[in-house]
């Protein structure tokens, strides 16, 4: 692939298994990014037990390997990424054969650095074979076997979006986990800061039955507990100093458990919160702003606890002319465009890999 600017399918099933994120952007996978389409695909009810079934199962493997509840697990997860793919590109009015790749992060079952490996499931070579179009999966292992954290991996993303204006910027993912991309004119630094929506939609889910907190409504009527926030808190982890990365099953509810629905519910949103204002002082400057993507920043109560605890604006991504529900989708489309071409993807300030790192596996089509 040459340094031109292509047509690039991003694909990504994030921690909180809500669904398949879909994004189509064009790009030369260095600064040029033109959005073009986006969809999102919400998994039924038992497609996300099924794969909270195969993260059960992983986080119990001791390395990745053949297991029957994961390989099926991964081949449903598979058929729903053509289905979404087919969709979006019939939305866009764009054939396959106009796409130079698609990036298909799969599913992540469990991630362990610490143990030198990280275990993204869903065929590529299947989806490549359904679609007729080059995939790039398995963003993660190179940067793991290498010594780095596999994560996370979006940041040269981040910086190809907010570009040479408003340095230094911090941009905040809120998924199921949180992670923050710190930039200046000269470094790229970023790491996971901890839980992000994960733990808020296990306890709506354990006390209310539902998927998350809309709006952050519940937490708006709760109160925090002080003293199970001092319990969540209490971990090295926070202090550490980057690279550091999660895996979504570090953080439980557990110290929450007994409080009332809202307040639990408070309390974790406060959770998030606090861990984003230490992940600050992590960072070599103090960014003017905090620019927010990723599902979290439809919770206003999280939004409005971040401001607070910070001390910081906090703009949605938005406010840059970009879709935060499309930033990590997009960001894999761009990633498998810099793949192709022997960029890296990984840097000493974002994995802690020793030196930058390309990265991703590359199946081409039998058109
Ligand atoms: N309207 C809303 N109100 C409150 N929270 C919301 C809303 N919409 C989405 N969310 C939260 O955002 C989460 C999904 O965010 P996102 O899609 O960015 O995560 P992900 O990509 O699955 O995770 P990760 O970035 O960790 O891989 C949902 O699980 C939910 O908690
Ligand atoms: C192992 C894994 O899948 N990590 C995800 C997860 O979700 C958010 C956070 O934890 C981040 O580090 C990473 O994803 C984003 C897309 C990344 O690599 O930048």
């Amino acid at each position: 692939m040459g340094s031109e600017h292509v047509l690039a399918v991003g694909l990504m099933s994030g921690t909180s298994l809500d669904g398949v994120d879909a994004a189509l952007i064009e790009t030369d996978g260095e600064a040029h990014v033109r959005p073009i389409a986006f969809r999102s695909e919400p998994y039924a009810e038992t497609d996300r037990r099924q794969l909270q079934a195969a993260t059960q199962r992983a986080l119990a493997c001791a390395a990745p390997g053949a297991d029957a509840t994961i390989d099926a697990a991964a081949a449903m997860l598979t058929d729903r990424h053509v289905a979404a793919v087919r969709r979006l590109l019939a939305e866009a009015g764009v054939a396959p054969e106009q796409v130079a790749v698609a990036g298909f992060h799969g599913q992540t079952v469990a991630h362990r650095p610490d143990r030198g490996w990280t275990w993204q499931i869903g065929d590529g070579a299947a989806l490549a074979r359904a679609l007729g179009i080059a995939v790039t999966d398995d963003f993660r292992s190179a940067d793991v076997a290498a010594g780095g954290q596999g994560a996370p991996l979006i940041p040269v993303y981040h910086r190809a979006l907010i570009g040479a204006e408003g340095l230094p910027a911090a941009v905040l993912n809120l998924g199921g986990v949180a992670n923050i991309t710190y930039l200046d004119q000269d470094r790229l630094i970023a790491f996971d800061t901890g839980p992000a929506n994960g733990l808020i939609d296990d306890w709506m889910a354990a006390e209310c039955g539902r998927a998350f907190d809309a709006g952050g409504a519940l937490a708006a009527q709760g109160h925090v507990d002080a003293s199970v926030l001092d319990m969540l808190l209490d971990s090295d982890w926070f202090d550490q100093p980057p690279p550091k990365s999660l895996d979504r099953a570090d953080f439980t509810i557990q110290p929450a458990r007994g409080l009332a629905p809202a307040d639990g519910a408070a309390t974790l949103t406060a959770f998030t919160a606090a861990t984003v204002a230490l992940a600050l002082d992590l960072l070599p400057a103090r960014p003017a702003r905090l620019i927010v993507a990723g599902g979290g920043r439809h919770n206003a109560t999280l939004m409005a606890m971040l401001a607070a605890r910070t001390g910081l604006p906090v703009t949605p991504i938005e406010a840059l002319g970009w879709n935060g529900d499309a930033t990590e989708a997009e960001g894999f489309a761009y990633l498998a465009v810099r793949a192709r071409r022997g960029l890296p993807i990984s840097f000493p300030g974002t994995t802690g890999v020793a030196a930058p790192r390309t990265g991703g596996r590359h199946h081409d089509p039998q058109r």
